[in-house]
């Protein structure tokens, strides 16, 4: 699937998935069976279907129209969206992680629309991955479409493979954070970003 990109900066592509649906709800029944679970029991008859069409909504990056406005009036202080919430699947357990992620950079000499940082965080939160892999890709995604002086991305989320199973650590949350240029060099710029970003913790 492709993000689409105005003022013909470069197109970035993002492989979604080719899901093969018959295959997944066959492999569905085998695994629920196989589970234990008798699927002729009415209110199970269609979870095999329910549980493919729920992971494929959690791993089909949506598409969206990155916008981006001339910074006319050269503002060059931090832009900081918080808060904005992140629902993605561990790619080991495929078990979901969820929080928030808040999103700043330093303008150059373009701005972002507002409601494409929360666009951005959905559109890659919708795969397995790590927290880690999603954390650099949001700022990667950001420093190259829009060329800002700084980009920092700070996660902070619970991991279900580690809290409801496994080490069952209930409440523990991750945080995870990628920084670019000024927002990675430079020290007040960094503790400031820092600074109001834990203000949300
Ligand atoms: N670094 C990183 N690790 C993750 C993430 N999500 C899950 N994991 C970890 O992936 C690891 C997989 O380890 P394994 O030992 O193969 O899995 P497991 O036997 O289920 O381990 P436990 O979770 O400790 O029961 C676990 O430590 C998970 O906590 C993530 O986003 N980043
Ligand atoms: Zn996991």
């Amino acid at each position: 699937m492709t993000v689409l990109e105005r003022d013909a900066r470069p197109r970035i592509a993002t492989a979604g998935p080719e899901v093969d649906h018959p295959g997944a709800h066959r492999a569905a029944v085998d695994l629920l069976t196989a589970l234990g679970l008798d699927l002729s029991v009415e209110h199970l008859a269609d979870t095999p279907r329910r549980m493919v069409d729920a992971l494929v909504e959690l791993t089909s990056p949506p598409e969206f129209e990155l916008t981006t406005f001339p910074n006319d009036d050269e503002y060059d202080e931090l832009v900081l969206v918080e808060d904005i919430p992140v629902r993605s699947l561990c790619e080991h357990h495929m078990l979901p992680f969820v929080g928030v992620a808040h999103v700043g950079y330093l303008p150059g000499e373009r701005i972002l629309g507002l409601s494409k940082f929360a666009r951005m965080v959905d559109h890659h939160s919708r795969r397995p991955q790590t927290q880690e892999r999603l954390t650099k890709r949001i700022a990667d995604h950001l420093r190259r479409a829009l060329e800002p002086r700084g980009v920092g991305v700070v996660i902070d989320a619970q991991h279900t493979c580690m809290s409801l199973r496994g080490a069952r650590a209930t409440g523990s949350r991750t945080l995870t954070s990628a920084m670019f240029g000024q927002l990675r060099d430079d020290a007040r710029s960094r503790a400031e970003f820092l600074d109001l970003t834990r203000g949300r913790r």
